[in-house]
C-alpha cells in the first residue's frame, strides 16, 4: 500500500504536503457554514421505542422529518454506555499506534476482505490521495476483528451488538414513518443477516490543511451510518447546497446519516446525504463509523407499497446489495455518482 498518512505526518520536518495529496476545492464548492449546526435534529431513542403510542408516534414523525429534510440527525438516550463508546475510540487509536509492520498483516487486498487496513479511499484507483488512514472490519453477519490491540475484539463485539439494536429501532421507526409495517424494512432486506462494517478513520494533523482533504464529498452505501469521534471536528454535511460543520458536542450521542440503500428503498423520499471530512494542522482526528446495510444477497429496490399508485413509478432499478457495495468500494468515490447507476 502507499505510505500511511500517519507515518507521513510523523516524518520530521514535514511542512508541506506531497503533491499527490493536493486536492483542489472546485469553484462551485459552497463555503462552509457553522450557523446551521444547532439545527441538526435530535432523535430521542427512548421515546422512539417507548411503550406509550403517543410519544412513539411523535418521535416517528420527527424521524421522518429528519430523514426527509436533513438525512442527518443525532441520536440520544440510546442506552449504549458512554464507557463502551470511549473504549471503541481508544482501541481504534491503539490499532493505528501499532507499528506499520504489525498493521501490514491487515493490508487491504479485495474490497470484500473482512479486515482491511489502508490509506486514502481506494488507493489503487485514487488519482490524488486523501489525508486519511482507515481500518475496515466486517462485524456482521460474521464477526471479525484484528487480534491486536489486546481487548479490541471484546469491545468491538459488544459495540456491534448494541449498535445493531439501535439500527433496528431506527429502521422500525423509519418503516412506520414511510407508512409501512414497522418490521417491513427488517423483513424485506433481511436485516437479521444485515451487513455491518466498522470503519475507523484516522486523520493526522496536516501541515497544509487547506490543500488536502480527509475524505472528499460522498454518500455512504448502506441504509444508515452511525458515527462517533474523538471530539475533534472535521465532518461536514451538505444541507440545502451548503456545507455545514458538524461538531460532536452532544455527549454520548451518535451521529446518524441516511445512506444510498435507504434512498433506493424509500424511492427517493429520503436522500442519502453527502458529507466530507476536512483536516486540521493541530490535532489528530479519529472517527469510528458503522455502516449498516441490508443482507449482502438482498435485492434492494423501492418498497412495493411506495410505488404502486400511478403517479409514483419506481425511480431506481433493483440491484443486489453486494453488487452495489463492490461497485462503490471498488471505484473512486465521487459525490453520489454511484447512485446514478441505479437511477431510472
Ligand atoms: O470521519 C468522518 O467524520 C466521516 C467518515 C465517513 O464519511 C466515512 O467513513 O464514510
Ligand atoms: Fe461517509
Amino acid at each position: 500500500m502507499n505510505i500511511s498518512v500517519k507515518s507521513l505526518a510523523e516524518s520530521p520536518g514535514l511542512n508541506c504536503i506531497p503533491s499527490i495529496y493536493a486536492y483542489s476545492l472546485t469553484s462551485t464548492d459552497p463555503p462552509a457554514a457553522s450557523d446551521l449546526q444547532d439545527a441538526i435534529p435530535t432523535i430521542d431513542f427512548s421515546l422512539l421505542t417507548s411503550p406509550d403510542p403517543h410519544l412513539r408516534s411523535q418521535m416517528i414523525q420527527e424521524l421522518d422529518i429528519a430523514c426527509k429534510d436533513w438525512g442527518f440527525f443525532r441520536v440520544v438516550n440510546h442506552g449504549v454506555p458512554e464507557s463502551l463508546m470511549n473504549m471503541v475510540i481508544e482501541k481504534a487509536i491503539e490499532f493505528f499506534d501499532l507499528t506499520e509492520e504489525e498493521k501490514k498483516e491487515f493490508e487491504e487486498k479485495d474490497v470484500l476482505d473482512p479486515i482491511r487496513y489502508g490509506t486514502s479511499f481506494n488507493s489503487k484507483k485514487d488519482e490524488i490521495l486523501y489525508w486519511r488512514d482507515f481500518l475496515k472490519i466486517i462485524v456482521h453477519p460474521e464477526f471479525h476483528c484484528p487480534n491486536k490491540p489486546l481487548g479490541f475484539r471484546e469491545v468491538l463485539l459488544e459495540y456491534s451488538k448494541r449498535t445493531r439494536e439501535i439500527v433496528k429501532g431506527l429502521l422500525n421507526g423509519i418503516s412506520a414513518g414511510l407508512g409501512l409495517d414497522q418490521d417491513y424494512v427488517e423483513k424485506a432486506l433481511n436485516l437479521e443477516s444485515g451487513l455491518q462494517i466498522c470503519a475507523a478513520n484516522l486523520y493526522p494533523p496536516c501541515p497544509q490543511p487547506g490543500l488536502a482533504i480527509g475524505l472528499p464529498p460522498h454518500s455512504d452505501h448502506g441504509l444508515l451510518t452511525l458515527l462517533i469521534n474523538n471530539g475533534v471536528g472535521g465532518l461536514q454535511i451538505k444541507h440545502k447546497g451548503k456545507w455545514v460543520n458538524v461538531n460532536n458536542d452532544v455527549p454520548c450521542s451518535f451521529l446518524v446519516n441516511t445512506a444510498d440503500q435507504l434512498e433506493i428503498f424509500s424511492n427517493g423520499k429520503y436522500k442519502s446525504v453527502e458529507h466530507r471530512a476536512i483536516v486540521n494542522n493541530a490535532v489528530t482526528r479519529l472517527s469510528v463509523v458503522l455502516a449498516n446495510g441490508p443482507a449482502l444477497d438482498a435485492v434492494v429496490e423501492p418498497a412495493y407499497k411506495l410505488v404502486t399508485g400511478e403517479r409514483c413509478l419506481p425511480a431506481y432499478i433493483p440491484m443486489k446489495y453486494k453488487e452495489y457495495l463492490e461497485m462503490q468500494q471498488g471505484n473512486k468515490i465521487v459525490g453520489k455518482t454511484c447512485l446514478d447507476r441505479v437511477r431510472v
